[in-house]
């Protein structure tokens, strides 16, 4: 493959679930992953920043394996890179790392590949790869994305960003999407799910006509956050309580452990969030973020300044 251009890109953290959006419904967030590329003759992954912890910087990190897959599937070999990542969004905490991982893999693919895949086409692969599309159509169409996912095809319906704060509370420890996916029952009763499936649809609705007095009822949830209490101690007492705090509606952010309150005070939010973890002896870092209208982007770098998303648009620790 000839030498190509610099580039980089640059993809949204997002929040899933919300609530009964279960596996269907996820948020555009204000922090970033970013993938740079250059060319070089041997293959090269540098981690900028201090979160990265058991992430390989050889062939098993899933950006590299993901790309791998890419090129292979089109009958390709990758060519050799430099790749420098970093990142705002922690791992392992409910905030979309490995969807935005595997998005930014498949469109790097997709750019060194000459661009044969269409945004959709993307999405279904990283659909499968992740096995649910929520995060993944966050980080790669921005805003509020409603999907459904059969096992075949995935249909989406991007909205947009609610005009409201996203506080969110990061407990200190962290809780991989497999292990919070084990808790989940294998059935419900038809009246829960009939129940819970009602403030998934009134959730969708009040996200799309800006009915923000609805989001503390269309936000309950009965598809897995009650079995996920056990998991994140304190949860339960945010989500009962937060509402009295400032909050319009709160949630466990994907499979957890981070929560958070879509607000129009998101000072007092946060400090409530804090107290309560505090009561529990959980550490939490609280970041005050907004919903972020744009999807994933490629960009070439020569010759450019600084990204439209670099610089002070991430988040805000209060
Ligand atoms: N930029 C990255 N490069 C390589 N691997 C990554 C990257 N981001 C995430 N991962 C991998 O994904 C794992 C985290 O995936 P997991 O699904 O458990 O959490 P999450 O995506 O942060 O949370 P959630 O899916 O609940 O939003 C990390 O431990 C790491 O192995
Ligand atoms: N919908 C997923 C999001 C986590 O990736 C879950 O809650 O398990």
């Amino acid at each position: 493959m000839a030498p190509f251009d610099d580039f980089e890109v640059v993809v949204p953290a997002s929040t899933a679930n919300m609530g009964p959006g279960f596996d269907s419904l996820g948020m555009a967030l204000n922090l970033f992953l970013r993938l740079r590329f250059s060319h070089q003759d041997r293959m090269e992954i540098v981690l900028r920043g201090d979160q990265w912890r058991g992430v390989p910087t050889d062939g098993r990190n899933l950006v590299i394996h993901v790309m791998r897959e890419a090129f292979r599937r089109m009958g390709r070999e990758m060519p050799p890179f430099r790749l420098e990542m970093e990142s705002g969004i922690p791992l392992m905490r409910g905030l979309g790392s490995s969807a935005a991982a595997v998005v930014g893999g498949l469109l790097a693919a997709n750019h060194l590949l000459g661009g044969p895949w269409s945004e959709e086409e993307i999405l279904l692969q990283a659909t499968r790869r992740e096995g649910h599309p929520d995060n993944a159509a966050a980080s790669l169409f921005g805003g509020v994305v409603i999907c459904s996912w059969d096992g075949e095809r995935v249909y989406h319906v991007q909205g947009p960003p609610p005009p409201l704060h996203v506080v969110t509370a990061i407990p200190s420890f962290s809780l991989s999407t497999e292990q919070a996916r084990r808790v989940l029952p294998r059935n419900l009763p038809h009246s829960r799910a009939v129940l819970a499936s009602s403030r998934a649809n009134l959730l969708t609705a009040a996200l799309l006509t800006g009915r923000w007095e609805l989001l503390e009822v269309a936000m309950e949830d009965w598809f897995h956050q009650p079995y996920r209490f056990p998991l994140v101690p304190g949860m339960e007492e945010v989500l009962a309580d937060s509402r009295r705090h400032g909050a319009l509606g709160v949630a466990l952010s994907g499979a957890g452990p981070t929560l958070i309150a879509l607000t129009r005070e998101p000072g007092r939010v946060g400090r409530f969030m804090k107290e309560v973890f505090a009561r529990h002896g959980i550490s939490v870092r609280i970041l005050s973020l907004l919903p972020f209208a744009e999807g994933a982007s490629v960009r070439l770098t020569i010759g450019m300044g600084r990204s439209k998303f670099m610089g002070n648009t991430e988040g805000v620790e209060t």
